[in-house]
């Protein structure tokens, strides 16, 4: 078969077959075991960090692997294809980094990027809140300015890795008269008094990468303000580009991983004196769970490419993560039917998968806003 990712270099490569080895190894065998007990991936993570994977998204000036887009696709996907869970808990630490990254100035980036980059620190980012998803803008969270700094004030849902996280981004309305252009993003420290998160939420999927509501009535010094007041929702916006990629790959990876148990499952399996995958109803749906996946694949290797380039792709990573993680339900779906009754069953993984995969289709974005921002772009 073609290699997709053919545009990798030698180091890349190098770094891709190093996280092959450790997902078999490290992550796999203990994801069935993490879904059960819905234990926070503190482990996985630890392991995790030696890879260089918790800086993958990162340049090497801030202690980063410095490799492409296309090598951080590919690199998603791995961990994906291993544990859900924990690339979940990965991709929600990069979306805190990528605002730094992408929001703040060098104090910021210096202060948080190298410790993150190693796994020394886990982030969070703070946006979405109970009358606010779809559309962030309606936030209610505030922060009024002070004598020496700032006030916080307000409360999140739905925040990955939110309970657990050393550092969180959070954006909040500095100024209710300007809509989006009066938000702003803020740095909070994971002991800053008055931050209180409340119970994980008890979910579907992911269960071992969790998402807290966060109550934040906090006093805060000037210096965490990230980037220029007002700036916060177009990085915001900015990072979600990046988010809904990696979602993409998180889709490809778990997809995959169903797709190789289906067609190996067709293999062996002996129903009336031959492999299932001696029939011709068997073949075509493997073929057309092929296609889904290379098409999603495809797609999002278009958005890789132009975010390696600096160039805005809003709509293509927005079409990434529309398909692939449309694709994910189908496929997992999909690879449960071959596998008929065991496919339901909690020996086999593919139930887990088709969990992991549903709040795909929610988070950073749902479909119904990846059709929205698609047509937007269509229409301009
Ligand atoms: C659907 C939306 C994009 C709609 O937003 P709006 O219609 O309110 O905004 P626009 O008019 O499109 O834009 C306003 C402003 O921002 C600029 N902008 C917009 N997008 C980008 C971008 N990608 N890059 C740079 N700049 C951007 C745009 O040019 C305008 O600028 P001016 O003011 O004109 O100068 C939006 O509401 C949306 O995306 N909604 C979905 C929200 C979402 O994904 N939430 C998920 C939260 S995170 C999560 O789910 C998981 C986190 S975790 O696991 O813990």
């Amino acid at each position: 078969m073609t290699d997709l990712y053919h545009m990798l270099d030698e180091a890349e490569r190098a770094f891709i077959t190093q996280l092959e080895r450790f997902a078999a190894e490290e992550l796999s065998p203990h994801a069935h075991a993490t879904d059960e007990s819905g234990e926070f991936v503190h482990a996985q993570l630890r392991a995790l960090a030696q890879t260089g994977m918790m800086g993958a998204n990162l340049p090497e000036a801030w202690g980063g692997a410095d490799i492409s887009a296309q090598a951080l696709l590919r690199a998603v996907g791995v961990i994906a294809g291993a544990c859900g869970s924990t690339v979940s808990a990965l991709t929600a630490h990069y979306l805190a980094t990528d605002s730094i990254l992408l929001g703040g100035d060098d104090v910021a980036r210096a202060r948080y990027l190298p410790d993150a980059a190693t796994g020394d620190r886990l982030g969070a980012f703070a946006l979405t809140e109970p009358f606010a998803g779809s559309d962030p803008a309606d936030m209610r969270t505030k922060a009024t300015k002070t004598a020496d700094g700032w006030h916080l004030k307000g409360r999140k849902c739905f925040i990955s890795n939110g309970g657990v996280a050393d550092f969180l981004v959070v954006f909040a309305v500095t100024d209710p008269a300007a809509a989006h252009r009066g938000i702003s993003a803020f740095v909070v420290d994971k002991d800053t008094p008055g931050l209180q998160p409340g119970r994980a939420e008890k979910t579907m999927g992911l269960r071992g990468g969790h998402v807290w509501e966060l109550d934040f009535d906090c006093q805060l010094p000037e210096s965490v303000l990230l980037g220029a007041e007002g700036s916060g929702f177009k990085t915001a916006m900015k990072v979600l580009d990046n988010g809904r990629l990696e979602v993409a790959a998180m889709c490809i990876g778990i997809a995959s991983a169903a797709l190789t148990a289906a067609t190996e499952w067709s293999k062996t399996r002996i129903i009336g004196g031959e492999p299932l995958a001696a029939k011709q109803g068997i073949r075509w749906q493997l073929a057309d769970m092929a296609l889904d996946l290379r098409a999603a694949e495809l797609i999002a290797l278009e958005a890789a490419r132009l975010r390696q380039d600096g160039t805005r792709f809003s709509m293509q990573s927005s079409m990434a993560k529309l398909h692939a993680s449309e694709m994910a339900g189908r496929v997992t779906d999909g690879a449960i039917q071959i596998h008929g009754g065991y496919g339901f069953t909690r020996d086999f993984p593919l139930e887990r998968y088709a969990r992991d995969v549903r709040i795909m289709r929610i988070y950073e974005g749902s479909s119904e806003i990846q059709r929205n921002i698609i047509a937007a772009h269509l229409l301009a």
